[in-house]
Formats: structure tokens, C-alpha cells, sequence
């Protein structure tokens, strides 16, 4: 059956030769594959994280967590960026972030096994820059706060 519009995340719209990302590129088939999508004026994605992702036993590797921070970000950095323009995530031409700064702070041990909410809010649009602040909730506490700068991807990093 075919998805309605309003069914696809953000990164169901990053054109093909930007979806290899391993955090949150549809293609690529050993990555997380992040789904992020508006919740009113948040956006929020969801992710479990795999048993192997473990730092110490029993609770989630950082390394992870900032995956999950930086690639909402900048999903919701692109999804801010047509907002911006007043226009839809499927039109042309396609807007492309890449991150610019990750901040992450750890707040509290993230368990391991539970599925983990990561939300963001966007703080500023400006040219080519949007910044983005997530943080990530487990258990119905936010373990994970972080900010990320997203920048438009440079001429000199595409590849089409
Ligand atoms: C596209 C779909 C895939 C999504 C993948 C997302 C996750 C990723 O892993 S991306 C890979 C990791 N990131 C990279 O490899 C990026 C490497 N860096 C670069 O290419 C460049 O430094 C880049 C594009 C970030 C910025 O360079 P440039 O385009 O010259 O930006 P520039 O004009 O200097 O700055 C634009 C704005 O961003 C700000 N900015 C740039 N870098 C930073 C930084 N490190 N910290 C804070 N702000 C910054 C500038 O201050 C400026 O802000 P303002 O307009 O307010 O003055």
C-alpha cells in the first residue's frame, strides 16, 4: 500500500545521493535509519537501540546516543529549513545539512532495552545555519540533552 505524504519522516525525503548517512540514511542498510517527524512545534523520533550498542552492560554507548542526537538534528534542522522557505520537503531544489558542531551532555545512564524517545526544537534558522537543541528520553526521563549546528552542505562535499 502506498504511504500518504504526511506518513513520511524527514529523511524519507533526503534525495538518494544523500541517504547513505549511518545514522539516519534510508540506504543504508547497516545504519540506524532514524526516523524524525513534527510533533506540533518538537519533533520526535523513536529508536531501540540493539544489545550490542552497550556501554557498560546494561545501559546504552554514548557514541550511540550522539547519533541519535545528531541525526535528528539535522533531519529536523532540513525540515526547519523548508519551513522556513515556506515551502514542502519534496520540492526543489533539496535543502542539505551536515553538522556543523555536536554538543552532547550526559545526563543520566540511558538503560539498555528500552525504547528511547529523542526530541528536538529548533532555536535558530539563519542563511545557510539552523540550530537545533534534542535530548533523549528513557524510562520517562530525560537521560541525554545536546545541541546540534547544522550548516547547508557544502558544493565541495556533493557528489550529484
Ligand atoms: C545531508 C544528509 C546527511 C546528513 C548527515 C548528518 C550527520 C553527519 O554526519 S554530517 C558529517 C559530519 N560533518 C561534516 O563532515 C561537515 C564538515 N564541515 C564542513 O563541511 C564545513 O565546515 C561546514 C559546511 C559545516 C561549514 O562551513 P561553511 O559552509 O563555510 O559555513 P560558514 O559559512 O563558515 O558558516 C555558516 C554558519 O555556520 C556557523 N558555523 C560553521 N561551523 C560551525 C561550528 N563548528 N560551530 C558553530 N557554528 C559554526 C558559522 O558561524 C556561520 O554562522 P553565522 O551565519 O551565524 O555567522
Amino acid at each position: 500500500m502506498q504511504r500518504r505524504m504526511s506518513d513520511l519522516a524527514f529523511q524519507d525525503y533526503y534525495p538518494d545521493d544523500v541517504s547513505h548517512c549511518y545514522g539516519c540514511g534510508r540506504l543504508n542498510e547497516h545504519g540506524i535509519q532514524l526516523k524524525s517527524r513534527w510533533d506540533g512545534e518538537e519533533s520526535v523520533a523513536y529508536y531501540t537501540p540493539k544489545p550490542y550498542h552497550t556501554a557498560v552492560p546494561g545501559y546504552v554507548y554514548g557514541g550511540m546516543l550522539a547519533s541519535l542526537i545528531d541525526c535528528h538534528g539535522t533531519g529536523t534542522a532540513a525540515a526547519a529549513g523548508y519551513r522556513a522557505e515556506g515551502r514542502t520537503m519534496d520540492s526543489q531544489p533539496p535543502l542539505r545539512y551536515v553538522t556543523a558542531a555536536l554538543n552532547v551532555n550526559y545526563l543520566r545512564p540511558t538503560p539498555l532495552g528500552d525504547p528511547l524517545e529523542v526530541r528536538g526544537r529548533v532555536k535558530e534558522v539563519k542563511g545557510r545555519k539552523v540550530v537545533v537543541e534534542a535530548w533523549i528520553i528513557a524510562g520517562g526521563e530525560v537521560c541525554v540533552r545536546g545541541e546540534v549546528v547544522a550548516v547547508q552542505l557544502p558544493e565541495a562535499m556533493r557528489q550529484s
